[in-house]
């Protein structure tokens, strides 16, 4: 039986961080941020902890340099511990998931929005579709998968819960941000029945091509992952 009070006498793992940047897509479906090292594959954004670091300082720091985004302070979604998932050797994996608009991602040309302007860091940074990650190892994978299946169901319950819509939208807007997020076509009368008691009208209306003004909502609720989804890690799926 080792001394536990001599942590020199157990094995250590190293710990990572990996972020899960999702960005819905308009017109093309929830993408991921992916980074390329220069040498190596496409992966998240994600680093082995450096001495005396926090979980929420390495992320930055990964996000900062490996993504080019600053200011992002992203939820943590859920610890991935499988023993053997690194092959250099015992590393937990703490996965945090951020969400952003393609603008905020700085991927803003309406013609090509999940394409990196800069061509120069277009070979660091790209967006890809999250049903076709296979360039990235096993590992991240599955925290795509994790980190998709939580941002789903959140959408199911709250608005707009990451608020990428401006302050106030119609329905419309709603129901097209959250097929984006959810992959699918959403039945218009379910979700304005599931989505109304959770909005405030604000009495102005919004005009959308040549049709009707629409009326615009505030949400009610606040973000929502912080309270929401604890221990749902999307194993069912
Ligand atoms: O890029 P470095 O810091 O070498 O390693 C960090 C990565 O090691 C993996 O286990 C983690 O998932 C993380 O992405």
């Amino acid at each position: 039986m080792p001394d536990s009070t001599q942590l020199t006498q157990f094995p250590r793992p190293s710990v990572a961080v990996d972020t899960a940047v999702l960005c819905p897509v308009p017109g093309r479906g929830l993408h991921v941020l992916l980074t390329h090292p220069g040498d190596g594959v496409w992966q998240l954004p994600g680093s082995i902890l450096r001495p005396q670091e926090r979980l929420a300082e390495a992320v930055a720091r990964c996000l900062r340099e490996k993504a080019r985004l600053v200011d992002r302070a992203p939820v943590q979604l859920h610890v991935f511990d499988q023993p053997d998932r690194d092959d250099r050797g015992w590393v937990i994996s703490v996965a945090h998931l951020d969400v952003l608009s393609t603008r905020d991602v700085g991927f803003g040309d309406a013609s090509s929005p999940e394409t990196e302007p800069d061509p120069q860091d277009a070979r660091r940074r790209k967006l890809a579709p999250v049903h076709s990650v296979r360039e990235l190892s096993a590992e991240h994978q599955e925290i795509v998968r994790v980190a998709v299946h939580r941002l789903r169901s959140l959408h199911e319950r709250t608005p707009d819960p990451f608020g990428l819509l401006p302050d106030e939208f119609s329905l419309r807007q709603l129901r097209e941000l959250h097929e984006i997020v959810s992959g699918e076509n959403l039945q218009a009368d379910t979700f304005r029945r599931t989505m109304l008691p959770l909005l405030a009208p604000t009495g102005r209306a919004l005009t959308q091509g040549r049709g009707r003004p629409a009326q615009t909502f505030t949400r009610r609720s606040e973000l929502a992952l912080r309270s929401d989804g604890e221990g749902d890690q999307g194993r069912e799926t």
